[in-house]
């Protein structure tokens, strides 16, 4: 059977009196890609907050990997990619090697002792995103596209077994959007990395996600792709308005 990575029970949170989410009840399980829908300002990344361990739920519980997230001791198993990471500019003073070897952080500071060398671990993240040519290159020199493969190789040398990716093609340039989801849905299935994805190209990542939650404040929707694929536009407008569109 497949193991839960992520288990949101009843989850609400205000900031300060304002409320965020309201009882927001979540499952992700390994394997699974799930795109993340909402409108501007419904809660997406307060959510992600939470599950990342930066926000503090006003009520409820969050499990990670079977475990409370008060005790869960792995988060480097939880890669995470923002949405402002591919905003350097060009004078911004690192290479992609450093900042891919700073993924290593938090692997480091748990085993102390690396498996292998620095530069072996480095040129393999870099090479699954097909960034390895560029590795001495300075990361404010790279396209925003690029920038963002090589802070998903930042994510993915501490061996995550979920990413958790937050508009991560903001900025991006349209053609090179559907080949970032290919290398997502590629993580996905070839080396079976878990992914939650809050997107708004809805249309573009469709035929690699597997299921869809729909959050407003609370969860609207949250099934398999195929299930939200029939429902029927009126259906989501109630909810949403007009930004998410079926998905042909
Ligand atoms: N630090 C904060 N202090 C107070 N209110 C906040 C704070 N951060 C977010 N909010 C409010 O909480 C609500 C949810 O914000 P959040 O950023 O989680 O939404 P979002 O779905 O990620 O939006 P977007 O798609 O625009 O990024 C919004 O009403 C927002 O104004």
């Amino acid at each position: 059977m497949k193991q839960t990575l992520l288990q949101l029970n009843d989850i609400s949170f205000a900031y300060e009196q304002r409320k965020a989410l309201d009882h927001i009840s979540l499952q992700v399980n390994e394997g699974d890609f799930l795109a993340l829908l909402g409108p501007n300002g419904s809660g997406k990344s307060t959510l992600l907050k939470i599950i990342l361990g930066l926000l503090k739920p006003t009520s409820g519980e969050v499990v990670l990997f079977d475990e409370p997230a008060k005790q869960f001791k792995h988060r480097e198993w939880i890669g995470y990619v923002s949405q402002k990471s591919n905003a350097f500019n060009s004078g911004f003073p690192a290479t992609v090697f450093e900042v891919v070897r700073s993924g290593l952080t938090k692997k480091v500071g748990l085993f102390k002792r690396l498996p292998k060398n620095v530069h072996t671990l480095v040129d393999e993240a870099l090479e699954a995103v097909g960034m390895l040519a560029f590795k001495s290159r300075s990361i404010g020199a790279l396209s925003g596209g690029q920038q963002q493969r090589v802070f998903i190789a930042r994510a993915l040398i501490s061996e995550p077994k979920m990413l958790v990716l937050d508009e991560p093609t903001v900025g991006i340039d349209h053609e090179n959007v559907q080949a970032f989801y290919d290398l997502l849905a590629h993580l996905n299935q070839q080396r079976g990395i878990t992914m939650l994805l809050v997107t708004h190209d809805v249309d573009v990542v469709s035929s690699h996600i597997t299921h869809v939650a729909c959050l407003n404040q609370t969860i609207h929707f949250h099934g398999y792709k195929n299930e939200f694929d029939e429902m029927s536009q009126e259906a989501r407008d109630v909810w949403y308005g007009h930004a998410v569109r079926k998905i042909h």
